[in-house]
C-alpha cells in the first residue's frame, strides 16, 4: 500500500493551526481530540499504545512499519489502549508473528481507538518539533466526508494537558496485590517467588512491567489508588514506597499526591522510588517545580547520564513535562540528565534512600540498561532492615 494519501481519504487529522493531513483510517471510526506527540521507538507499539501515561495523547510513530507483528495478550501494559489514537506512515500489513492473536486494525477497532495511516509522518514530526506538541482532532469516516472547519474548531477547542489531573482517571479503583515477575524465555511471566520486601506502589497509571520489575527485584507489591492517604499507605506496613508513572500534568496530580508523599518523607525513614510522573511527584514534594516541554521525550533510545557512576544508560522515555532542575532545593541532588537536551532525568535526597528518575527503567518497550534501579531500591530496603 502506498505511503501517500489515498485518492479517497477515509481519515483526516486537523492541527489547531489549520494544517490538515489526509490518509486512510483504520481501527475505530469516529472522532477524537488530543495532544499530538511523536515516538521514535522501532518496536513496542502495543506497549506504547497501552501505556496509561499516554492518556489524552495521540501518538505519531516515526518508524514507518507499525503493526507487522499484530497484538498479543502478553504485551499489554494495562487492560486497554490508553493513548487516544495512533498515526503511522504505512498502513499495517497482515500480522506475521507466532505470538499474534489479532491484527492491529481489529484490536484498535474493538477498543474504540482511531488510527490514521498513509501520511507523511516526517512532515508531521517536523511540525511537532518546530511548533511544540499541537492540539489536534482526528476523524475516521469510511464514507470520506469531512467537515474540515468543524475539525479544526474541535482541535482548537481541546483544552490541552496543562492543569489536567489524568492520573485520577486511569488509576485502579481498588487496591490489589501484584503477583507476576518479568518475562523469561521460554516460560513467560513466572509467578512471584520468595518476596523479601513489602512495597506499596501508588498507581498514577502504572505500567504492568514496572510492577513485574519490582516483583523480580524481590518486592511483594500492593498497588494503591492514586488518591490513597498516608494512613492507607502505612496500613500496609511497607518496607518501601514506590511512585508510578502516569498521564497528565504533574502539578495537577500533585494537589493530592504531594501532601501524602510529604508526610512519608517527614514522618518515616522509608526508601522511596519514583518513575516518570512518580519522579515529578517526588520533585514537587521536595519543593521543586515542573514545566511543560516543547514536544517532550518519547522513544526507546534516549541517552541519560548517571552522574554518580559516570555511566550512560540508553533509556525508554515518555514524558511531556519535566522537573525544572533550577528549582531543586538544597539537599536534593540532580543524579541523571538527558544527553539529548540536558533536561533533568533523576534526583535524590542527600543522605537518604529517596530517589526517582524521569525515564522508564522497566523498558517496556526499550533497552534494559536501567534495571539496576529496581535492585538499588531492593538494596535500600535491605539496608534499612539490617
Ligand atoms: N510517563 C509518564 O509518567 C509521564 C509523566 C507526565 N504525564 C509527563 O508527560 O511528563
Amino acid at each position: 500500500m502506498s505511503a501517500a494519501a489515498p485518492d479517497r481519504p477515509t481519515a483526516c487529522l486537523a492541527l489547531a493551526d489549520g494544517t490538515l493531513f489526509y490518509g486512510q483510517g483504520f481501527g475505530a471510526t469516529g472522532q477524537t481530540e488530543a495532544e499530538l506527540c511523536f515516538n521514535t521507538a522501532m518496536t513496542g507499539y502495543q506497549e506504547i499504545m497501552t501505556d496509561p501515561s499516554y492518556a489524552g495523547q495521540i501518538v505519531t510513530f516515526t518508524f514507518p512499519h507499525i503493526g507487522n507483528v499484530g497484538v498479543n495478550p502478553e504485551d499489554d501494559e494495562t487492560a486497554d489502549p490508553v493513548a487516544a489514537g495512533m498515526i503511522v506512515k504505512w498502513m499495517p500489513t497482515d500480522p506475521s508473528n507466532w505470538r499474534a492473536v489479532q491484527g492491529l486494525d481489529q484490536w484498535l477497532a474493538s477498543r474504540g481507538r482511531i488510527a490514521l495511516g498513509g501520511v507523511d509522518t516526517r512532515r508531521l514530526t517536523r511540525a511537532i518539533r518546530q511548533s511544540g506538541a499541537p492540539h489536534v482532532a482526528l476523524a475516521h469516516n469510511p464514507d470520506g466526508s469531512f467537515d474540515v472547519e468543524a475539525l479544526v474548531a474541535a482541535a482548537r477547542g481541546f483544552a490541552g494537558l496543562e492543569g489536567v489531573d489524568l492520573a485520577r482517571e486511569v488509576t485502579c479503583a481498588q487496591s490489589y496485590r501484584w503477583n507476576e515477575m518479568r518475562w523469561a524465555w521460554p516460560d513467560g511471566y513466572a509467578p512471584l517467588q520468595d518476596p523479601k520486601y513489602k512495597v506499596v506502589a501508588l498507581d498514577y497509571g502504572a505500567k504492568r512491567n514496572i510492577l513485574r520489575c519490582l516483583a523480580s527485584a524481590g518486592c511483594d507489591v500492593t498497588v494503591l489508588p492514586a488518591t490513597a492517604s498516608f494512613e492507607d499507605v502505612m496500613a500496609q506496613n511497607p518496607d518501601g514506597v514506590f511512585l508510578s508513572n502516569g498521564p497528565g500534568d504533574p502539578a495537577a496530580t500533585g494537589a493530592y499526591a504531594v501532601p501524602m508523599i510529604r508526610q512519608v518523607l517527614d514522618d518515616t525513614d522509608l526508601p522511596v522510588f519514583g518513575i516518570c510522573l512518580g519522579h515529578q511527584m517526588l520533585a514537587l514534594a521536595l519543593g521543586a517545580q515542573t514545566i511543560k516541554m516543547n514536544h517532550g521525550h518519547h522513544g526507546a533510545n534516549h541517552p541519560v547520564k548517571d552522574h554518580d557512576t559516570g555511566k550512560v544508560e540508553i533509556t525508554s522515555m515518555n514524558h511531556g513535562f519535566a522537573v525544572d532542575a533550577q528549582t531543586l532545593p538544597q539537599g536534593v541532588v540532580e543524579t541523571h540528565t538527558s544527553l539529548f537536551d540536558g533536561s533533568n532525568c533523576g534526583i535524590r535526597m542527600d543522605g537518604r534512600p529517596v530517589w526517582s528518575v524521569q525515564h522508564h527503567p522497566e523498558a517496556s518497550p526499550g533497552p534494559q540498561d536501567s534495571y539496576y534501579l529496581f535492585e538499588r531500591f531492593a538494596r535500600a530496603m535491605a539496608d534499612r532492615a539490617a
